[in-house]
């Protein structure tokens, strides 16, 4: 039997401040999505045991609050390597849910081989779900026919980003003004940013706090140890080399769920 979950209208009521408008009023008047950066983590900050690792982190109550979200967000995006660890259906299993958000997977060098038995094309095929689209920085002629059959057969597809190549790692890195163009030019007006940590990482560049809406984390009391996955971005310093915090939020609450804390706050003035 598919899990189906219910979250509480009250809750629901305490959230709305932090999220975008409501998908059916259609607000012409933004130029990029609203953004949403959430994630469960642990004491020490771990989204997971080890990368490729999936780990139950949110009780029921934030598991519901998360799949609340997920109904309430035109998009929920992923990095590709959470699509490789977790094989995840990107859907939300609230009971009834009115609307499915559109999956995105970040996936500049085309590490993901989309195959039938995936839970994000098993649940599409069960209408519980809508077919990602795959942001690459490939060219059409190099993606597999194969691949952008499967996602074509769904409804996904690929859609090419603009892309530099990273002199450290020869990997291709998208900017997160593309990414969010991208999506904009799919008519999807707010995305969840939800992990795994490289992708948090990069979002939480300064240079892209004014592109984040809101923030919601769900907060489980537990330590994973060292060897997860942090989110921890990169260090900031200022010109004499002393480092100072990367970023702190505002307009900050507190929320619990069961044993769960979800912290909400924004990264703008
Ligand atoms: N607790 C949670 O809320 C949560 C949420 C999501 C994932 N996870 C966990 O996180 C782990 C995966 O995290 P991770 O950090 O290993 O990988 P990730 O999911 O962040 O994916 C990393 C990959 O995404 C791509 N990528 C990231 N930023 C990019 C950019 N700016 N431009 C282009 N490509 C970019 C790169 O290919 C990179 O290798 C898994 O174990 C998963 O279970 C936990
Ligand atoms: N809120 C939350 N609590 C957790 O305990 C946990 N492990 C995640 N993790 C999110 C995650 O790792 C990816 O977003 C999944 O890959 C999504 O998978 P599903 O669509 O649910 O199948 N998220």
């Amino acid at each position: 039997m598919a899990e189906q979950l219910t979250f509480p209208a009250e809750s629901a009521a305490v959230l709305e401040p932090r999220l975008p408008p409501k998908l059916e009023s259609k607000d012409a008047s933004r130029s990029r999505p609203f953004v949403t950066l959430t994630f469960a983590t642990s004491l020490d900050s771990s989204l997971s045991l080890a990368p490729g690792v999936r780990t139950r982190l949110s009780g029921p109550g934030s598991k519901a609050m998360t799949h609340y979200l997920r109904t309430r967000h035109a998009a929920i995006l992923v990095g590709v390597a959470t699509v490789l660890a977790d094989d995840p259906a990107l859907n939300c299993r609230i009971a009834g849910a009115s609307h499915q958000p559109r999956p995105i997977i970040i996936d500049a060098n085309l590490r993901w081989t989309p195959r039938r038995s995936d839970k994000v094309f098993e649940v599409c095929r069960r209408g519980a779900g809508l077919a990602p689209f795959v942001l690459t920085g490939a060219d059409a002629s190099d993606l597999p026919a194969a691949s952008v059959e499967l996602l074509h057969e769904h409804g996904g597809k690929y859609i090419r980003v603009p892309s530099t190549r990273s002199e450290a790692t020869g990997r291709l890195r998208f900017s997160w003004d593309d990414i969010l163009a991208a999506l904009q030019a799919e008519n999807l007006t707010s995305v969840m940013v939800e992990g795994g940590g490289q992708i948090i990482n990069s979002l939480l560049d300064p240079a892209y706090h004014k592109l984040i809406d809101s923030v919601i984390v769900t907060i489980a009391p537990t330590w994973l140890g060292q060897g997860g996955v942090v989110v921890s971005p990169e260090r900031v310093t200022d010109s004499a080399g002393v480092p100072f915090p990367v970023a702190r939020l505002s307009h900050v609450s507190w929320h619990p769920f069961g044993d769960d804390v979800v912290l909400c706050g924004t990264l703008q003035e």
